[in-house]
């Protein structure tokens, strides 16, 4: 049996430590383009075996039994909990996720949308022309807020500017270089400490909450007068009342199994978590990619004044928008927010003629498979027209060659949130917004998520005019 490449004299354990040292993506890269797609790195208890391409997803991800989140998580769970969907695996895992779907589905999603939509027009009426914006950190605290808003209802948003703060201080450790992050978290310092005593200030505050709403019987936190009003949640800055409310009121609802006090504080601390940061990548590297690609941006917003549904928030107003889908799912391709997603194998097992023991750490990359060659023809390029399918040649990528959001039992809760928000949130800042590109060559930062890591700036341009806000676009001025 071959030993498994890796790097090993000094000098080559140097390199691949630089390389992941500057982004992740840069340290699969480095590890596939040396050596190939097994290969091992790191040492002791991090020691990750990387199996790139679709063969190896379809392994990993077909066999949830096999290759489980726990113990490959380890260092999200003073953060994320031990009952979080991250942390857990079996039947326990499958109950919490079942008992959460409806803050993700159909209701819960288009509420989503609209919040986080209502948050974006606010952002971009509070540009002006000449301005020079982090448009990626823009929307990603307007999409932090509506969040806020969506997983812990009203009285938590209130105090938004508070943990805000304190969700930032998590996301400083946790978006280090992996190499440093890995000692931060083993060895007691500052940014450790930082962090853990954020996640007890967001908890305390969260904990609070689930247990005033106990107290009061009053699981969806509407007080006395019920449910609240039906409307438009950018005026009022409330989900109407045909939602299924925010998250802590559907892990409190009497529907389903029991929740205890941690699942739901782990539920909604991972959503916090796990769902800003990545809705935020996503929607920053596609304005990225739309202003740096020529004629995207143009097309997008022809797209969104020609809409039936100019506002569209359901994912069927949101398939009619066909560009801004290619445009969307592209960006996904060569900018995956989720790079790499890895598992605790049980049982030892074999792949390309390699033996991998059991209980080893193994990870699986998105975006390597994402930018391989061949699975894409010019993998590196963004071009949205390779999703057209009425296109000659046109090869709809199976799942395991296109996976943003994962596969199986642990594809992304969040996912048909995503998937209705990021083409809504774009045609939007197309119509509403003209911006043009100040960062160039922005460089990959962020571990839970692939971020710009010096900002993503843009300078903001005349509005195109529009007839009142919310309304079909006139013709664009310039
Ligand atoms: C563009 C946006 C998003 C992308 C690309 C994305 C991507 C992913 C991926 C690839 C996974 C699977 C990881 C693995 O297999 O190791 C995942 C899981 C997960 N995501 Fe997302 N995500 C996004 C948005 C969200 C949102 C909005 C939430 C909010 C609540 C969320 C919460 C989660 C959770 C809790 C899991 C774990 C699911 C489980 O273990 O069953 N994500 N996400």
């Amino acid at each position: 049996m071959p030993a498994i490449p890796s790097p090993r004299t000094p000098a080559q354990l140097f390199r691949a430590g630089r390389a992941f040292q500057h982004s992740l993506p840069e340290g699969l890269e480095h590890l596939r383009d040396t050596y190939g797609p097994v290969s091992a790195f790191g040492i002791g208890p991090t020691r990750t075996h990387f199996l790139f391409g679709p063969d190896a997803n379809a392994l990993v991800m077909k066999n949830e039994d096999n290759f489980r989140f726990s113990g490959a998580y380890d260092m999200l769970r003073p953060i994320a909990g031990n009952t979080a969907l991250v942390t857990t695996d079996g039947e326990p895992h499958a109950r919490r996720k079942r008992k959460a779907r409806p803050s993700f589905h159909r209701g819960g999603a288009e509420e989503s949308t609209r919040l986080i939509l209502a948050s974006i027009d606010a952002t971009i009426d509070s540009w002006r022309p000449g301005q020079h914006v982090d448009v990626h950190g823009a929307l990603r605290s307007a999409i932090r807020s509506a969040m806020l808003r969506q997983f812990c209802g009203e009285r938590l948003a209130a105090r938004e500017d508070y943990l805000a703060t304190e969700l930032e201080r998590i996301h400083e450790l946790m978006d280090r270089p992996l190499p440093q992050q890995l000692i931060a978290w083993k060895l007691p310092s500052t940014a450790r400490r930082r962090a853990l005593d954020a996640i007890a200030a967001v908890e305390r505050l969260i904990y609070e909450e689930i247990r005033r709403r106990r107290r009061e019987r009053d699981p969806g936190g509407r007080g006395a007068e019920g449910r609240m009003p039906a409307g438009d949640p950018g005026v009022q800055g409330q989900p109407p009342a045909d939602g299924p409310g925010d998250l802590i009121s559907v892990m409190l609802s009497a529907d389903g199994p029991t929740m205890s006090d941690q699942e739901v504080r782990d539920m909604v601390v991972s959503a916090l978590i796990a769902g800003y940061d990545p809705v935020g990548s996503g929607l920053g590297w596609a304005v990225y990619n739309s202003l740096n690609t020529p004629g995207v941006w143009q097309r997008l917003r022809e797209e969104a004044s020609a809409a039936p549904a100019p506002d569209a928030t359901s994912a069927a107003e949101v398939r009619e928008l066909r560009y801004t889908q290619w445009v969307v799912q592209e960006s996904l391709r060569t900018h995956p927010p989720v790079v790499m997603s890895p598992r605790r194998c049980v049982r030892s097992f074999r792949f390309q003629g390699h033996l991998i023991p059991g209980g080893s750490l193994v990870a699986v990359s998105e975006y390597i498979t994402h930018r391989s060659l061949a699975v894409w023809r010019e993998p590196d390029r963004f071009l949205p027209e390779r999703w057209d399918t009425s296109r000659e040649g046109h090869r709809a990528p199976t799942p395991f060659e296109y996976l943003p959001y994962g596969y199986g039992g642990r594809r992304c809760i969040g996912a048909n949130i995503a998937s209705v928000v990021l083409p809504a949130a774009l045609s939007r800042l197309a119509r509403r917004t003209t911006l043009e590109l100040r960062t160039r060559r922005p460089q990959f930062g962020g571990i839970p998520a692939l971020i710009p890591r010096d900002g993503l700036f843009v300078e903001v341009g005349a509005a195109p005019r529009e007839e009142k806000a919310g309304s079909v676009l006139t013709k664009d001025p310039r």
